[in-house]
């Protein structure tokens, strides 16, 4: 345990989630004392039966002691399976809620934390992780204290009933001890590194089958499988280490456990033969030998188990920690005339901004000042990587640490809790995500005051609805792996129709690069001429006709606005702009 330092207040914190349980963890607590009992009654009542029954011949009332060992039998197993089941299931109780809490979080993350964090870490926090540590807490913490007082009451009844052969045993202690520790490090070890291996191996796992078409289109599977295999490896070399260790703990520990027994026969024959110690008591200490020793041989995997699970703790921590992060996206509690302000849109002002992903990174923005005010159609325009879609990014607070200022209708956007600012901002993204659910789900998402008529109206409104009339099932047709089963361009009007079902003021368009067929591309453009004629409109434009719809153009160029005005106006300064129109025309 050296070797972990414990953190104390975590483990405070996690055991917080066993209160709403407590009757079960009281239950498990009080039968340990049971068991105790139970444990050293049984050799008790072996001696008993040998010294007073068949040692002597005495038959009568030999029934009755054989009824009352089944019955300690009986009521052992039922404590241990009790003991068992009441702490299992808070355990499991108390981990559902965890779960949960933590899903909550991970659910209300920056964006930061999943630029950073590779998918398979988080979902790893979220299953063994958190299973690691409900092992613990029933197999290895309670049972370890269960079998610590069991092994020393069964020491004290030993001692009591001879003190001599309990010295003998004693003898054997340290040897075990000794050779568990030197096996324990080496099997931790074997197991940490089993544990990096199979982690980083899920990693890649999980990110060749997310990246599954790329891999099979380009006819990577032998390069991806190769790879997979170096970890395979790594993971069995690991983990059989671990194996060998663990069967040699357990075959030295039994090799002990026999060599013990012969010494003791030996030793006890002759006390019997001396007439020191009874029959009863010999029977009685062999019978209790076994219950020693395995405690002993547990106690490893026992510590091997808490040991985990303090790893486990502090990478669940991780996710606790993410706290601060948690509660600025949120913005601040506003009064409820700045409510009343935010009742409708009716600007937004940027002034001066300037953003960049990180603390020591590059500046994405630069400087940057617009207004878009009712009804404005604003194109935003310029190269690769220029910053057009970091200014969508921070108007969804999907990253909130910007410099300089920006204003909804008059009020800081970074003291305006996200779900509040969500309401005015819709965003039509390029890269569409699809649940596997239905037509229905995938526009309406379930969110609150949008029901299946607003679903219908949404469609109806980005001209989705004829194709959608046509599946077989209508709204009800499930989408699979994320649309899938649908034409590229059908996925990007679902996309429309589900940023337009939540009903906001301004919708931001993230006009999509890829082509599509011409038909759909036909309902796409007829789809935003729409949004263009009734909507406020802040547009990543490649489009020609879109950019000409707007009533002014922001040429970007590296996170700086370098033109501004009408496409009329920027035509005739035959800049930047110009030159742009000049490519897409050809
Ligand atoms: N999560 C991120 N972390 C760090 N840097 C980022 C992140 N996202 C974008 N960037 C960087 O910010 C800059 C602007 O990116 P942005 O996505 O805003 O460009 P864009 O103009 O929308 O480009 P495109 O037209 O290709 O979508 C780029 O240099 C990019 O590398």
């Amino acid at each position: 345990m050296s070797e972990t330092s414990v953190d104390w207040p975590v483990v405070k914190r996690f055991l917080n989630h066993f209160k709403p349980y407590k009757t079960q963890v009281l239950i498990g607590l009080a039968l340990i004392p049971v068991s105790v009992a139970f444990s050293i009654l049984f050799p008790w009542l072996i001696m008993q039966v040998i010294d007073q029954q068949l040692v002597p011949g005495v038959y009568d009332g030999l029934m009755w002691w054989t009824l009352g060992l089944v019955l300690v039998l009986i009521g052992n197993y039922l404590a241990d399976a009790i003991f068992n089941y009441s702490l299992q299931s808070a355990a499991q109780h108390a981990i559902r809620d965890i779960r949960a809490e933590m899903f909550d979080r991970v659910l209300h993350f920056p964006r930061r934390y999943f630029d950073k964090t590779p998918m398979g870490v988080t979902l790893t926090r979220l299953t063994s992780d958190l299973e690691a540590i409900s092992e613990s807490f029933t197999q290895g913490l309670l049972s370890m204290v269960r079998d610590v007082l069991i092994t020393v009451a069964l020491l004290v009844f030993l001692a009591i009933i001879s003190w001599k052969l309990t010295l003998v045993l004693i003898l054997i202690g340290p040897v075990i001890y000794y050779i568990t520790e030197l096996l324990r490090r080496r099997l931790r070890d074997a197991y940490l590194k089993s544990r990096v291996v199979l982690s980083q191996g899920t990693g890649y796992l999980q990110e060749s089958l997310s990246g599954i078409k790329t891999v099979q289109l380009y006819n990577a599977e032998q390069e991806v499988l190769s790879r997979y295999q170096t970890y395979t490896r790594g993971f069995y070399k690991a983990q059989s280490k671990s194996n060998l260790y663990d069967s040699a703990l357990y075959s030295i520990i039994e090799g002990i456990t026999t060599v013990s027994m012969g010494l003791i026969i030996w030793y006890g024959s002759r006390e019997i033969l001396a007439a020191t110690i009874s029959v009863g008591v010999l029977v009685g200490f062999i019978n209790t030998l076994d219950k020693i020793f395995v405690p002993i041989r547990d106690f490893t995997s026992q510590m091997a188990s808490i040991q985990r699970a303090f790893a486990a703790f502090d990478h669940i921590e991780e996710i606790f920690q993410q706290d601060s992060e948690h509660v600025s996206t949120q913005g601040e509690h506003l009064s409820v005339s700045e409510l009343g302000v935010l009742d409708s849109f009716e600007t937004l002002v940027f002034d001066e901004v300037r953003f960049r992903y990180t603390e020591t990174g590059p500046w994405v923005l630069n400087d940057v000042s617009f207004r878009l005010g009712k009804g404005d159609r604003i194109a935003l325009v310029g190269s690769t990587g220029s910053g057009k879609s970091t200014i969508l990014r921070l108007l969804t607070k999907t990253y909130d640490n910007y410099h300089g200022s920006i204003k909804l209708n008059g009020i800081e956007l970074s003291r305006i809790p996200k779900a509040e600012a969500g309401k005015f901002f819709s965003l039509m993204q390029q890269e569409v995500f699809l649940f596997n659910e239905s037509i229905e789900f995938n526009i309406g998402l379930s969110r609150e005051g949008i029901d299946r008529a607003d679903v219908v109206e949404a469609a109806r409104y980005v001209y989705a609805d004829h194709f959608i009339d046509d599946l077989p099932g209508g709204y009800a047709f499930e989408l699979q792996g994320n649309g899938a089963n649908l034409s590229a361009g059908q996925a990007q009007l679902i996309a429309f129709a589900r940023a337009i079902a939540g009903g906001s003021e301004v919708v931001m368009l993230d006009e999509a690069t890829s082509s599509v067929d011409s038909v759909t591309e036909q309902l796409i453009q007829k789809a935003i001429d729409h949004v263009f004629m009734e909507k406020t409109v802040i547009a990543i434009a490649h489009r020609l006709s879109t950019i000409q719809h707007s009533d002014q153009i922001l040429v970007l160029d590296k996170g700086e606005i370098i033109e501004r005005g009408s496409h009329g106006e920027l035509m005739r300064q035959q800049g930047f702009y110009a030159n742009l129109v000049e490519e897409l025309e050809t």
